[in-house]
């Protein structure tokens, strides 16, 4: 029984009732917040208040979230912003919201045009609002469920890492403070692209050595990546890096992944992308995040191989072909 000494829940925000943002709105609800979930269009809010499920969270009863499409009132007294939209309606998203809490963003990707990283498009609205990403190997699914998982949460602020940390983790959600967001935003947004390849790859009937071998490559890139914007190179082989690649280049469940399926069973880009459900953020982010290692001098072949194929201009097996005429380095 609660006692009178027992402090009132802290309050937290989510935007974005997608798969995701659902699922942490749950997992917030678990660790003790009072939470309040933001719903893009009215008519959508009314509808998962009606039914108290979210059709994107088969299973998952919204019971004990305030569900609103009032911004003012999701953040009304809230101390931290759970930003969940997907990363492309980020800026728009932002700009419709009243002044925010710090927030802790779960979007990944680089944004099409000005090639910003999560933070990078969230300091367009707020320069100097303490920011926190949380990334990692989490299918929405299974965390709303409860089941176990892990994910870093990165910052510069060593205070809200910790928050983030305390507000958002259970005994089944182990959350990690890191102190390298750019390197846990690039390996978020590179995995999905990776996973397009790897769908492809087992699309095509390549093998279980092939993905192997595409993924181990692909974790070399992004280290390199990583390293030459900034981040660390252990942070690629951490949660966000490796722990994400292993998921969405393994799980069907992923949506990258099976975006990337559907191409190497011989769709066209369109077709594929027609027939995906949900978002799949590396489709977006894959020109733009080449754009970016370009910019830096970075070569990222796996990753360019699916923007080529993306764009119309390489069919799956010609994709392969390239890859594996490439010259041969050390490793
Ligand atoms: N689903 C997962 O398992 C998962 C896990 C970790 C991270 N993420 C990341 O979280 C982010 C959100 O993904 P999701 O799976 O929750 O999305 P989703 O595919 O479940 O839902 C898409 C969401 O986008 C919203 N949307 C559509 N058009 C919009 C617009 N114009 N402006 C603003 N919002 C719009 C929809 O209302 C919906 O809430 C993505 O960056 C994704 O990579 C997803
Ligand atoms: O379904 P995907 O491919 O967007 O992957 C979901 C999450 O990012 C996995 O960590």
């Amino acid at each position: 029984m609660k006692s009178a000494a027992d402090p009132a829940p802290r309050r937290l925000a989510v935007i974005g009732a997608g798969a995701w943002g659902t699922a942490l709105a749950l997992q917030a609800l678990r660790a003790g917040n009072d939470v309040a979930l933001w719903v893009r269009t009215a008519e959508g809010a009314a509808r998962l208040q009606g039914e108290n499920r979210n059709p994107r969270l088969p299973g998952a009863a919204l019971t004990g979230l305030r569900i609103t499409h009032a911004a003012e009132d999701a953040l009304a007294g809230a101390t931290i912003a759970v930003l969940a939209v997907p990363l492309q309606h980020l800026r728009a998203t932002l700009g419709a919201l009243p002044p925010l809490p710090p927030a802790v963003l779960v979007s990944k990707g680089v944004e099409t045009g000005t090639l910003c990283l999560p933070i990078e498009v969230l300091r367009a609205r707020a320069p100097t609002l303490p920011a926190a990403v949380l990334s990692g190997p989490n299918f929405a699914h299974e965390v709303a469920a409860g089941l176990p998982a892990a994910a870093v949460v990165a910052s510069d602020d060593a205070g809200l890492r910790a928050e983030a940390c305390e507000r958002l983790g259970t005994g089944a959600f182990r959350l990690y403070p890191g102190s390298d967001p750019t390197g846990v935003q690039l390996c978020g947004a590179a995995k999905n692209v990776v996973a397009i390849a790897a769908g492809a790859a087992m699309g095509a009937g390549l093998g279980e050595n092939a993905r192997a071998a595409l993924v181990s490559r692909a974790l070399a890139e992004i280290a390199r990546l990583v390293a030459a914007l900034g981040g660390r190179v252990e942070t690629a082989s951490g949660l966000s890096g490796l722990g994400d690649l292993l998921l969405t280049c393994t799980g069907t469940s992923s949506r990258n992944f099976r975006l990337g399926h559907a191409l190497g069973q011989g769709s066209t880009p369109a077709e594929a992308l027609a027939a995906s459900s949900g978002v799949a953020e590396g489709a977006a982010t894959a020109p733009a995040l080449v754009a970016r290692a370009r910019a830096a001098g970075v070569e990222l072949p796996v990753c360019e191989a699916v923007v080529a194929v993306l764009a119309g201009a390489l069919s799956v097996p010609a994709a392969v072909t390239r890859l594996l005429e490439r010259p041969r380095r050390e490793e």
